[in-house]
């Protein structure tokens, strides 16, 4: 099977392709849009070739052909000054654009074999494959500390390897630069081992790595050389064990976090895909959209978490897209991050005080379009999750799940599509919490949690509805289906074993379904679903029991 490496170069070769095929036409359009404009001088034609000119600019170095960009780069130049000026145009600048032109067409019909390409085969290593597994990596030279960590990160389903020795660890990094890194910042013989070799290695290495420090202190200056050394978290000691998990989800775990999901809005059909390529390769969810009176209807149905746009565009600028966009009910918070070949720091400047977050210039390196978009989907989710999601599990909180319940009733009744309701109470919690402390009581329900974001699809809600109960939204689902899914989890669960102070113990859980076949609202589905839950637990818990048992 090819890699999607292979697959997503083969894909940048086509369009690269299709770029030059189309080319000649573009060319001819703007000289002939241009002869038109000497008959017929006008501000509207003049901008019209203007943006076509640009778009040439970022579409030429997005695919390689820097010397076509130069060309197109200069002509642009040209053209901005004459719209900065408005006024008609004298015979020495026409004859200069046109002479620009002519070299613009000259290049377009060339023959293919003489157009010097600088492809992008350097995204080559820069994207680990996605079905690859996240490893981490523990070096402390304290060995049993660092095993003890190691053995704490597995039970959380992690992968995990401790060093004591750092040579060793400098070697198993050069091999996986991927793994996450839990670095020790003191050793017994150096306070500052673990920063001093990360900046070792991050000087010997192209690709940025995933470093968290640990350290008992929590001075500032310690912090600042953590952060210098590529820190992207620092933990004091004694570590908080649902913090750490917490920070670590957050880096290595994508198949519990849904897809990135990504709108971009461009006229150019060949940049549009190249792009989305890119962002799809690293696993994100792109919609691409090449017209802008269809970016309405797009946003509302495909939710985005980040809207890249271009800044010329022919009905209307990326700026007064943005700005609409902003006025929309509930898009406030999406971060809008403008791509263009703009690179005018003033108009970069306007676009980003009147609506947008970000301002990335064509070409983008692949790697830095991936990291700037990773970045700012990251932290718009982490600002919108601080309100909708629960701090020790990370699932949508009690409010937050009812309201998508209702969002998810309605939906079904249009669709005319199933939707099961399922409450899951942990089994004698009191007891776990008594016997093996608040603490393990806690880690007991962020597995389960863990568990249920793993074990279901991506397009079932779980939330944590209170203390030791979780509620799932299962779409497309009948209370049967639901009950098997669920009957599968809870047997998963049962085995799982759990530490406390090196005593192992399991745990169960009960469950209880109802069907919007029979409780169409939110009231009546979650007390049916509730009353389902109280007969599991009555009939002897560890059990799914559906409100078609009643
Ligand atoms: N560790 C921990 N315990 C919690 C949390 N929230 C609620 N609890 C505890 O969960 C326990 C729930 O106990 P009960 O409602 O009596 O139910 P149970 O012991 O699970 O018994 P059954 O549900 O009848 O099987 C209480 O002791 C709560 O203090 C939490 O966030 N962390």
């Amino acid at each position: 099977m090819k890699s999607s490496v292979t697959d997503f170069q083969e894909k940048m070769h086509q369009l690269a392709d299709a770029f030059i095929k189309e080319l000649p036409e573009k060319t001819e359009d703007i000289e002939t849009m241009w002869q038109q404009l000497q008959n017929d001088w006008n501000v509207e034609t003049l901008q019209i070739v203007h943006r076509k000119v640009h778009g040439l600019v970022g579409s030429s170095k997005t695919f390689g052909f820097e010397e076509l960009s130069q060309i197109a780069d200069k002509l642009e130049q040209a053209l901005k000054i004459l719209l900065q000026n408005k006024a008609s145009i004298d015979e020495p600048q026409s004859n200069e654009i046109h002479l620009q032109m002519q070299a613009l067409n000259q290049w377009a019909h060339k023959p293919k074999n003489e157009h010097t390409q600088i492809i992008v085969e350097k995204l080559n290593n820069s994207h680990p494959d996605s079905d690859e597994a996240c490893r981490i990596f523990v070096v402390d030279d304290d060995q049993e500390a660092a095993q003890e960590l190691a053995l704490q990160l597995s039970y959380y389903g992690y992968e995990v390897e401790a060093f004591g020795q750092l040579d060793k660890f400098r070697a198993a990094i050069k091999e996986d630069p991927n793994a996450i890194v839990l670095m020790n910042v003191e050793f017994s013989d150096d306070p500052m081992a673990g920063v001093r070799i990360m900046k070792e290695i991050k000087q010997e290495m192209t690709d940025p790595l995933q470093v968290m420090f640990i350290s008992p202190n929590d001075d500032l200056a310690t912090r600042l050389e953590a952060v210098r050394a590529g820190g992207v978290a620092y933990l004091t000691k004694p570590i908080n064990s649902a913090e750490l998990i917490d920070q670590l989800d957050s880096f290595a775990v994508p198949q519990t976090q849904e897809p990135f999901r990504v709108l971009i809005i461009d006229d150019s059909t060949t940049v549009l895909e190249y792009h989305a390529a890119v962002l799809e390769l690293s696993g994100m969810v792109v919609r691409a959209v090449e017209k802008t009176d269809a970016v309405m209807k797009t946003l509302l149905e495909f939710n985005p978490d980040l809207i890249l746009i271009d800044v010329y565009m022919p009905e209307c600028s990326g700026i007064e897209l943005a700005k609409v966009i902003r006025q929309i009910d509930g898009l406030l918070s999406v971060p809008i991050v403008y791509l263009s070949s703009e690179n005018d720091f003033n108009t970069q400047l306007e676009a980003m005080c009147l609506a947008g977050d970000d301002f990335l210039v064509k070409p983008i390196d692949p790697k830095r379009l991936v990291s700037a978009v990773t970045m700012r989907v990251r932290r718009a989710r982490l600002l919108r999750g601080l309100m909708v999601r629960d701090g020790l599990t990370g699932l949508f909180n009690h409010t937050a799940i009812k309201e998508q319940l209702g969002r998810e009733i309605v939906r079904s009744n249009r669709l005319k599509t199933p939707l099961s309701f399922a409450m899951i109470d942990v089994d004698f919690f009191k007891k776990v919490n008594d016997t093996y402390g608040h603490a393990a009581g806690d880690r007991v329900l962020k597995s389960l949690a863990r568990l249920l974001k793993q074990r279901l699809r991506g397009t079932d809600i779980v939330g944590r509805y209170g203390g030791e109960e979780f509620a799932v939204i299962m779409t497309d689902t009948n209370a049967p289906e639901a009950a098997k899914v669920i009957d599968e989890i809870r047997k998963v669960f049962s085995r799982l074993l759990h530490m406390s102070d090196n005593r192992e113990f399991k745990v169960t859980f009960s469950c209880g379904i109802a069907d919007i076949k029979h409780f169409p609202d939110v009231k009546s589905v979650s007390e049916a679903a509730d009353k389902a839950l109280h007969d599991a637990k009555r009939k002897g818990r560890n059990q799914v029991t559906t409100n078609a048992d009643d």
